[in-house]
């Protein structure tokens, strides 16, 4: 498969994936997380590599999420079906989890909606003091009900996860640091030299034992990934509501989204 969205480095054990789309904040679309599937797939088949580091291109943004230019409002993406959202994003979620290797996300800026569930789902993540974190689904007429919810849970707790979702806020590095969001901050210019330097000491250790030992973590939370093929079915269907297009909408127009209507209909019936 030839990358546009995407560039892949194998140098010795390491694997490193960065999303190469700057001019969208590294938003993806549908080729994009299909690159992503690919290149998890051919890395994780690999015998040759101990650890596969995710990042983006540029300094302002890891990933911010489903590209909102891309998303067509009532539809979802290219492809999209009553079943999904057009945009492979649970299969590259399982993907991620289901290679033997540890995978580390290198966290340089925005990690925004779909972008910072992809950290999440990442087995350890190493932080810009510039990265920013956040979830915005309900603000602009998305969710995520699988990885991005339950599991971002188990990392930060029920009461963090559900203030990141229900008030969609923005959060410092230094804030998911102390949530559990993230393993470490670091300098911007020490960002990836300490990942790499994670890299050489993963690299040293057993991959059998690394790779059970993955899979054991895994397993405790398998079950989610069900769940977020029932979330991305319900997604579908959402992307098909006027409450939904509101949200695309307003983000589209840069103004503030406006619910109201919705609340009201519920109290009318
Ligand atoms: C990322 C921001 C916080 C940046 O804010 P700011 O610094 O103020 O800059 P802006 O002026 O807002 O943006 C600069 C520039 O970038 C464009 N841009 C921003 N986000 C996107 C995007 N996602 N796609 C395409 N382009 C984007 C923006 O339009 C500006 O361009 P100009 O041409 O200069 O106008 C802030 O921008 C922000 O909050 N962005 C929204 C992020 C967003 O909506 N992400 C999509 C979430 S929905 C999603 O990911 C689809 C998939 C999905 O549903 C999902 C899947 C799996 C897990 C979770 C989800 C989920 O719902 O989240």
């Amino acid at each position: 498969m030839e990358y546009m969205d995407i560039l892949f480095d194998k140098h010795g054990g390491v694997v490193t994936i960065t999303i190469n789309r700057p001019e969208v904040l590294n938003a993806f679309r549908p080729r994009t997380v299909n690159e992503l599937i690919h290149a998890f797939e051919q890395a994780g088949d690999n015998p040759e590599v101990g650890v596969i580091i995710l990042t983006g291109a540029g300094d302002r943004a890891f990933c911010v999420g489903g590209d909102t230019k891309e998303w067509k409002s009532g539809v979802g993406y290219t492809g999209a079906s009553w079943v999904g959202i057009g945009l492979p994003i649970d299969r590259l979620h399982r993907t991620i989890r289901s290679v033997p290797q540890p995978v580390i996300a290198a966290v340089n800026g925005y990690a925004i909606g779909g972008g910072n569930v992809l950290q999440v789902v990442c087995d350890l993540a190493v932080a810009s003091k510039t990265a920013v974190f956040g979830q915005v689904g309900p603000r602009v007429g998305s969710f995520d009900a699988g990885f991005g919810t339950a599991y971002l849970a188990r990392l930060v707790g029920e009461r963090k996860a559900r203030e990141v979702w229900m008030l969609c806020r923005r959060y410092s590095a230094e804030e998911a640091l102390s949530m559990g969001l993230v393993n470490a901050v670091v300098e911007p210019e020490q960002l990836m030299p300490t990942v790499r330097q994670w890299a050489e000491e993963i690299l040293a250790l057993s991959p059998t034992a690394l790779k059970i030992t993955k899979a054991s973590f895994n397993a405790e939370t398998e079950h989610i990934s069900g769940l977020t093929q029932l979330a991305f079915g319900a997604l579908g269907l959402y992307y098909t509501t006027l409450e939904s297009k509101e949200g695309h909408q307003a983000f589209m127009e840069k103004r503030k989204s406006d619910f109201s209507l919705f609340r009201n209909l519920r109290q009318e019936e």
